[in-house]
């Protein structure tokens, strides 16, 4: 297979840690869209924002998704690129598209101790653990009809690229 595979899922959930490990383990390129829109404008996630409202930042992030999106490579998108039922189509049309799933519980714990609020500007204004419950409720019909497969994302890092390697029938031999 050589199709590009792309990674959804809430903030925290690990698009971006596991995207990487993912790529390696299949000898593909690996590209964030976040990170080549930071790269391409020089600035970050929460600097769009304010200069740009959420709207801006959304219509940047719909243009790196397709800048970056080529055979034979992982992608790692930000957790709202689903919101767009543009981005949706263009991902289940492109490659094969993969859900990260996890509790609010675990992603308001992952994103309490590393907040990156460059990356991360806040969605809602309210406490991370009640954002994250707000943000799933909104989000979780459009992971999962956005997604040709759903994985466990509250497991270790190389547990859950086994299980992505699994679902697309690429498990490594080992
Ligand atoms: N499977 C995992 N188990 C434990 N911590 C994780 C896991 N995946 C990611 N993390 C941690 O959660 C935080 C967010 O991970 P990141 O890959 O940036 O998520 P995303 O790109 O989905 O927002 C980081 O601090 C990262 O180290
Ligand atoms: O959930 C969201 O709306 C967002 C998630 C972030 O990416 P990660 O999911 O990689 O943290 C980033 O794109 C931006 O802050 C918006
Ligand atoms: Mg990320």
């Amino acid at each position: 297979m050589s199709l590009p595979i792309f990674l959804i899922g809430a903030r925290g959930c690990g698009k971006t840690t596991v995207g990487k490990a993912l790529s390696q383990a299949l000898g593909y390129a690996f590209c964030d869209t976040d990170h080549h829109l930071q790269l391409t404008t020089q600035r970050s996630v929460a600097e769009i924002v304010a200069a740009e409202g959420w709207e801006g930042f959304r219509a940047r992030e719909t243009e790196s998704l397709r800048a970056v999106t080529a055979p034979l490579t992982v992608i790692a998108t930000g957790g709202g690129m689903v919101l767009a039922e543009e981005n949706c189509r263009f991902m289940q049309e492109q490659g094969r598209v993969i859900w990260l799933s996890a509790s609010p519980e675990v992603l308001a714990d992952r994103l309490e101790s590393q907040p990156e609020t460059a990356q991360r500007p806040t969605l809602t204004g309210r406490p991370i653990a009640d954002e994250m419950e707000e943000v799933l409720r909104e989000r979780t019909h459009l992971y999962r009809s956005a997604s040709h497969h759903q994985v466990n994302a509250m497991q270790k890092p190389e547990g859950v690229v086994d299980e992505i390697l699994r679902s697309l029938s690429l498990a490594r031999a080992s």
